[in-house]
């Protein structure tokens, strides 16, 4: 066997520690353990059909609808299960937070308490599982308030702008199984060695291109979305005859991680905006466990994350799975949503040219 040249993840955040000689070394043992959840989650999925785990919870079963209405899948819940296990004993962590779960998570009296909380959606894009389309894991790391030592922490603990955040990132299993992780000074990428069980740093320095032609929506929802919404796309969709002058693609996989990681790749933007489908709800991505880390990635790739009227990182959170309009991607791209967003409702759909053309008008 040829020794590989590239550093593992623990060899990179030994690396990394060496520069800040009193760091404690918890902050690289949650990753890692982070990264173990991650691993042992790849090999579930990767069992598909062979593992006896697709499909959804059968009815009945404990908690088989979840705090968000959701039907579970088998996998959220063993996914939930392997991210808890593996996270709680190593005495890094104050608390946990999890999409599968209603309340924070207390780590058990038999275990050591640290300084860190941990918020996660352990398995994203669940519609994605049985049709064998990659799915992801995604995770943020917070520090826990100074008071919170020695007692069961609150959900208002967890209630922290992801400007806060310490760490963040996902890990996607997808053909070949990739953990993405910003600690605050760029995005670092690495590649699963399945034979050697190691993340093996693959992608030193992601960024995110300013520029793209490729946009990212549930376009089944068109008929819902606000003004500035559907003039940002019907301008996409005109392409070269419209106002933007050029041709654009289109791509929707419905897995949050996914679409992150391809727009991290080659750019793009990606749109799940507040819409008037259920007005009850304020979007349908989650603040804490899912625009929150995926935010502070693109931004420390160079691209831009934004509720369309706000910088994602800055919005102050009101409840643990509050749901949150999400547009992130390509810097030039999210600016002009924001301005659209900004302009006086109906300018620009007025414009003749383009109500002319507009695909999704209303009628
Ligand atoms: O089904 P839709 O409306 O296309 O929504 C897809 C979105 O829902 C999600 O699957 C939600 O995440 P979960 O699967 O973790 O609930 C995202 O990954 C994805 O972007
Ligand atoms: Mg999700
Ligand atoms: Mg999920």
């Amino acid at each position: 066997m040829i020794l590989s040249q590239r550093p593992t993840l623990t060899q990179y955040l030994i690396d990394q520690r060496r520069r800040f000689p009193g760091a404690s070394g918890d902050f690289n043992a949650l990753v890692l353990d982070v990264a173990l959840a991650c691993k042992a989650i790849a090999q579930a999925v990767a069992w598909g059909e062979l593992g006896g785990m697709l499909g959804h919870q059968p009815d009945g079963a404990s908690a088989a609808i979840n705090v968000q209405g959701e039907r579970q899948m088998r996998l959220d819940v063993l996914s939930n299960e392997v991210f808890v296990r593996l996270n709680e004993w190593g005495g890094q962590l104050a608390g946990m937070a999890s999409e599968e779960m209603e309340a924070p998570y207390p780590i058990p009296q038999r275990y050591p308490r640290g300084k860190y909380l941990l918020l996660f959606d352990p398995l994203d894009g669940s519609s994605n599982i049985d049709v064998n389309v990659a799915v992801g894991s995604i995770f943020s790391v917070l520090r826990a308030p100074d008071d919170a030592a020695g007692r069961d922490l609150a959900e208002a603990d967890f209630l922290q702008p992801g400007t806060k955040q310490v760490a963040a990132g996902y890990a996607i299993y997808g053909p070949a199984t990739m953990l993405v992780l910003t600690v605050g000074n760029g995005v670092v990428g690495f590649t699963l060695d399945p034979q050697l069980g190691e993340f093996m740093l693959t992608h030193p320095h992601l960024q995110v291109p300013a520029d793209t032609r490729e946009f990212a929506i549930n376009a089944s929802n068109s008929r819902f979305w606000e003004p500035p919404v559907k003039r940002y796309v019907d301008e996409c969709l005109a392409g070269r005859d419209g106002p933007r002058d050029k041709d654009f693609n289109m791509r929707w996989i419905a897995s949050l991680v996914a679409e992150a990681h391809r727009i991290l790749m080659r750019g793009g933007v990606f749109l799940y905006p507040r819409d008037m489908k259920d007005p009850a709800k304020a979007g349908r991505l989650r603040l804490l466990y899912e625009a929150n880390p995926v935010a502070f990635v693109m931004e420390q790739a160079g691209g831009r994350a934004s509720t369309g009227h706000e910088r994602v990182l800055e919005v102050e959170p009101m409840l643990l799975h509050q749901r949150i309009g999400l547009v992130f991607g390509s810097r030039h791209e999210v600016e002009r949503i924001e301005r659209y967003h900004a302009e006086p409702q109906g300018q620009g759909l007025e414009a003749p040219l383009f109500a002319e053309r507009s695909l999704f008008r209303a009628a």
